[in-house]
């Protein structure tokens, strides 16, 4: 089997529940851990991305650049990598993440818009960086979809194509069928990036890599939007009792996630009431905290506006649908009252 590789996302993922607001040192000690227990690639941007430091996204307490560079100055085994979202970051942002020294990027679209990574990728290619296809919402796609969507991914150079359950909402047989016919059709790896919003990160993990996933997403203590992402402390240890090899230091994956990563958290992470409407309704896990804002201001709850923008389908790049949605239903409650 090929050797598992896993990213570790909470310093790009975990920036959403973070509100943002990591500072250089967080991220320099957080990266010294998880260097430290070989972890192959970190993730460090702003939660929606390079450039996704905006009023729409939440702006970031840091410039991202200043991030992914002492990131990559405390990491001599880890590869630092990147997302980009493409329409929020441009090319030229991803030159100069790579420019810092960015070796990996990871372009993400809706599942069914794979064709505006094109020149991304393409440009990646040609900096010489490892490239990532990244699905998105991939619950929302039947299985021919996402396969011909990441066909183009692969046609485009992606190395990897990802199947991304952003609003955790994929149950394990969804994600057994997604991941085998990826693995059929494609030739590049096949990888998995899951949300604990319905309990099931750790299984929809265990049953993407039973189905050919070989690249993973992890999130230490769970720090990743919504209810954030498989464990990857407790992830790992599942899989060396499964005695599959990801070469992480299982022991200093669990000092990082008690002494470095659960202080400086803002909340403890579990399945709260909207984390599981967010798994429950398919909506995106970075909309969890918009969504509590807007009920506050609307004085609603904010489940009906979680369920709601899963009724209409909202995607990432529609947040501004969130308020909107929250102020039709403060004004039909009022006219129903
Ligand atoms: C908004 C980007 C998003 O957080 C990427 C991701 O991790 C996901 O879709 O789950
Ligand atoms: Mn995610």
């Amino acid at each position: 089997m090929t050797q598992l590789k896993i990213t570790e996302v909470a310093l790009r993922d975990g920036s959403h529940a973070m509100s943002h607001q990591y500072t250089v040192e967080q991220v320099r000690n957080i990266t010294k851990g998880l260097n430290a227990a070989r972890v192959p690639y970190i993730e460090v941007a702003h939660g929606d991305g390079l450039g996704g430091s905006t009023i729409q996204y939440g702006l970031s307490k840091t410039d991202e650049l200043k991030l992914i560079e002492a990131a990559v100055e405390e990491a001599d085994f880890s590869k630092i990598a990147v997302l980009l979202l493409p329409g929020i970051g441009t090319i030229q942002d991803l030159k100069e993440a790579h420019r810092i020294g960015a070796k990996m990027v990871r372009v993400a679209t809706h599942v069914t818009e794979a064709d505006v990574a094109k020149q991304h990728l393409e440009t990646a290619k040609n900096l010489g960086m490892e490239t990532v296809g990244f699905l998105m919402m991939s619950h929302m796609a039947p299985v021919d979809k996402l396969v011909e969507q990441a066909k183009l991914m692969e046609s485009y150079g992606a190395d990897t194509v990802y199947a991304v359950d952003s609003a955790g909402a994929m149950l394990p047989y969804e994600v057994s069928e997604k991941i085998k016919a990826l693995r059929d059709a494609l030739t590049v790896n096949i990888g998995y990036h899951a949300h604990n919003n319905l309990g099931l990160a750790i299984g929809n993990t265990l049953a993407a890599i039973e189905h050919g996933a070989t690249r993973i997403d992890g999130s230490v203590r769970a720090l990743g939007a919504g209810a954030g992402n498989a464990q990857t402390e407790v992830l790992v240890a599942v899989l060396e009792k499964m005695e599959v090899e990801t070469g992480i230091d299982l022991y200093k994956m669990m000092d990082l996630a008690e002494e470095v990563v659960a202080p400086i958290m803002q909340t403890t992470q579990e399945i709260t009431k909207d984390s599981l409407t967010l798994g429950y309704a398919g909506v995106y896990s970075s909309f969890r905290l918009h969504a509590e804002r807007a009920a506050k201001k609307f004085n609603i709850d904010s489940r009906d506006i979680l369920i709601e923008l899963g009724k209409r389908e909202i995607v990432g790049g529609q947040e501004d649908m969130i308020v909107d949605v929250a102020a039709e239903l403060a004004q039909k409650n009022q006219v129903t009252v």
